[in-house]
C-alpha cells in the first residue's frame, strides 16, 4: 500500500543544535500511528514538517506522493487544506463561539452557504458529544470540553490526514479514554489517517495501528503495539516502562 505520508532521510538543524538527524518514517492510509519520545526530542518539529510548516535542511516529506518540500506557500496551502490539525490547547479563538469556531474553516476555505455550514457544524458538535455547547464560550468549556471542539474544528472540512499534538496531556483518566474513543471515530467513521503525538504509553498502546520511536532524530522502532512490547532495544524498553535509570539521560 502507497504511504500517504512519507518522509525521507529528513535533517533539521537550529543553529547548533541538529534535532532531526536523518528522519524516515512511512504512514499508511487511514491508520492511527502514534510517534512517541522523550520530550524536546523532536515530535513537534517533525509534525511542523509533515504539514510544511517548517522545511528540512535535507531530505523529502511526501505527501500522497507529491514532494512538498519545494511548494510555492500558495500550493503548499492548498496541501494544507488536506489537514486537520489538533494543536495541545485546542487553539480555541477565545473571542468566539464554539460554533463560530468550527465553523471558521468552513466560511474560510468551503465556499458554502451559512446554512449549509451551519448543519455540518452542528453534525460535527454532536459527533464529539457537544450537540447543546454551540453557544457557549471557550473560556465557559473545560480542558477536554475544548480539545472535543479543536478536534470538531479539525474534522469540519473533511480531511484526509488528522494530526493531533499531545491530544491527552492534562486531561483527567476519563476524558483521556474519551479522546482516544474519539481519535479511533476519526479513523473509522470519517476515513481519516490519524498521526498522533503522545507521552501516554497506556494510551498509545491502546489505539495505535503503528508506533514509531523517535530517539535523538531518528526512529529507532516501528512497530505494532505488541512488537513495541516485545522490543528489546534498552531505550525503547526505558521509555515504555517509564524507568528513569537506562540508556536515556536526564539532561
Ligand atoms: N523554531 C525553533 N527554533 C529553534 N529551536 C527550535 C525550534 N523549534 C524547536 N526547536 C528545538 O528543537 C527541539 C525539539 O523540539 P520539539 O518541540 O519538536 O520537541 P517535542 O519532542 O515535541 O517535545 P514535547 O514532547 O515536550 O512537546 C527542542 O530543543 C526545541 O528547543
Amino acid at each position: 500500500m502507497q504511504a500517504i505520508i512519507s518522509c525521507k532521510d529528513l535533517h533539521k538543524s537550529f543553529g547548533s543544535q541538529h534535532v532531526l538527524r536523518g528522519l524516515s518514517l512511512d504512514i499508511e492510509p487511514d491508520s492511527v500511528t502514534v510517534i512517541i519520545g522523550r520530550s524536546g526530542g523532536g515530535k513537534s518539529v517533525l509534525l511542523k514538517h509533515i504539514v510544511g510548516l517548517m522545511k528540512p535542511d535535507s531530505g523529502e516529506v511526501r505527501i500522497e506522493g507529491q514532494d512538498i518540500t519545494g511548494l510555492s506557500v500558495r500550493d503548499m496551502a492548498d496541501v494544507r487544506r488536506g489537514f486537520g490539525l489538533l494543536f495541545q490547547e485546542g487553539a480555541l479563538f477565545d473571542s468566539m463561539t464554539v460554533e463560530d469556531n468550527v465553523a471558521f474553516p468552513l466560511r474560510e476555505h468551503s465556499g458554502l452557504r451559512n446554512k449549509e455550514i451551519l448543519d455540518i457544524v452542528a453534525r460535527k458538535l454532536s459527533s464529539v458529544g457537544l450537540a447543546d455547547a454551540g453557544h457557549k464560550m471557550p473560556a465557559e468549556l473545560s480542558g477536554g470540553m475544548r480539545k472535543r471542539v479543536g478536534l470538531a474544528r479539525a474534522i469540519a472540512l473533511d480531511p484526509k490526514i488528522v494530526l493531533f499534538d499531545e491530544p491527552t496531556s492534562g486531561l483527567d483518566p476519563v476524558m483521556s479514554a474519551a479522546i482516544n474513543e474519539l481519535i479511533l471515530r476519526t479513523r473509522d467513521e470519517f476515513g481519516a489517517t490519524c498521526v498522533v503525538i503522545s507521552h501516554d504509553i497506556q494510551a498509545t498502546m491502546a489505539i495505535a495501528d503503528t508506533i514509531y520511536m523517535l530517539y535523538e532524530g531518528q526512529i529507532i522502532a516501528r512497530g505494532t503495539p505488541e512488537e513495541i512490547r516485545a522490543n528489546q532495544n534498552p531505550v525503547v524498553r526505558q521509555f515504555i516502562e517509564g524507568r528513569a535509570d537506562g540508556p536515556i539521560g536526564l539532561e
